[in-house]
């Protein structure tokens, strides 16, 4: 018997001390993570998902989760008629759609984020960009092959004031944000804009001045010669990030330029990683074992650490 709890006891003990140096590093740190709307049509991985990030908040991080939800918004607007089409990666959003995505994000997507995080205690509290003036947005224009494109309420983020944010983290709870933006504009009768999630959680770690922004997503990270190969980018800088952005497709566009902006504003690391694969942000934070595509800032170029 005692043989036996032996050979159980020293293997966990090993992945509990593993841990330790990674738990020394990241106490009381921030870190925004962008949970995809790709990565969340799983039921298992979004509770293994809820588990990861309360797990963070128990270990002493301070974890903020941002959430996306394009496949649902899609869906919903599909079974109400109405039109769905991207243009340089994002959604045209007509007055109609924007309520339409108001209602999936905010009243369905964040409300079930919410539900499973708060299934291990009172931590979950569910906002927008709306909500204590969190996010402001103006009009944003899409560019396709160099023309300047109107996209209807889409916003790009003039101003983000995190104190709401930072009045629930120092609470110790989880806020839950979903990315739509109060307008700046007082003439603005409709009031409120569709930002890209990715765009939303970058401006949301610089601002609250993260250590880290985590992207999960449903691919293993950014890959070298998207779609010929499977290469996968472990590390880059800044500015090798930068010559890339104009070569990438789709969905990756706003990652990839919200990764940029993100260390380019404080943020000591940005990362893309698999939300396919169960606890990937535990396997990210704790253990050598970093998977990915991790993004740091131009002056980190001759740091050796590992990958998290
Ligand atoms: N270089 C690239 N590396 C990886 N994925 C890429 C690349 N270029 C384009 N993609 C596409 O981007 C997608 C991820 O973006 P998106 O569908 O918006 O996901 P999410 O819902 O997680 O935000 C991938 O599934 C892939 O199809
Ligand atoms: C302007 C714009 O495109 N907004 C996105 C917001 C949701 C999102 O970004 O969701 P994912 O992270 O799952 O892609 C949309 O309407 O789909």
């Amino acid at each position: 018997m005692t043989t036996t709890r032996k050979h159980t006891a020293l293997p966990k003990a090993r992945t509990l001390i593993e841990a330790l140096p990674w738990l020394t590093r990241h106490h009381g740190k921030t870190v925004v993570i962008k949970f995809g709307g790709n990565a969340m049509i799983d039921e298992e991985l979004k509770r293994a998902f809820a588990q990861d990030v309360v797990f963070l908040r128990h270990a002493g991080l301070r974890p903020v989760v941002v959430h996306g939800g394009g496949p649902q918004i899609s869906a919903q607007l599909d079974l109400l008629g109405l039109e769905s089409e991207f243009k340089g990666g994002l959604r045209v959003t007509t007055p109609e759609a924007m309520n339409v995505v108001r209602m999936v994000l905010a009243g369905q997507v964040q409300r079930e984020l919410v539900g499973l995080l708060n299934e291990h205690g009172p931590l979950a509290v569910g906002m927008t960009g709306e909500d204590a003036q969190l996010m402001t947005a103006t009009k944003h224009f899409a560019e396709v092959d160099g023309e300047r494109v109107d996209i209807g309420r889409v916003g790009e983020i003039t101003a983000i004031d995190p104190g709401a944010v930072e009045a629930l983290l120092d609470d110790g709870r989880i806020p839950v944000i979903s990315s739509i933006a109060r307008s700046s504009d007082d003439g603005d009768d409709f009031g409120v804009f569709n930002v890209n999630a990715d765009t939303a959680a970058a401006a949301l770690a610089a601002a609250l001045g993260a250590e880290t922004l985590m992207v999960l997503t449903d691919v293993e990270g950014l890959y070298e010669d998207w779609p010929n190969s499977d290469e996968v980018i472990s590390r880059l800088t800044a500015a090798e990030l930068e010559k890339l952005l104009p070569d990438l497709a789709s969905g990756m566009v706003p990652k990839m330029r919200g990764c940029l902006h993100a260390v380019r504003n404080g943020v000591h690391t940005a990362r893309v990683i698999d939300g396919r694969v169960q606890h990937s942000i535990l396997l990210e934070i704790f253990t050598d074992e970093g998977i990915g595509t991790m993004v740091v800032p131009d002056a980190d170029t001759e740091t050796t650490e590992g990958t998290a």
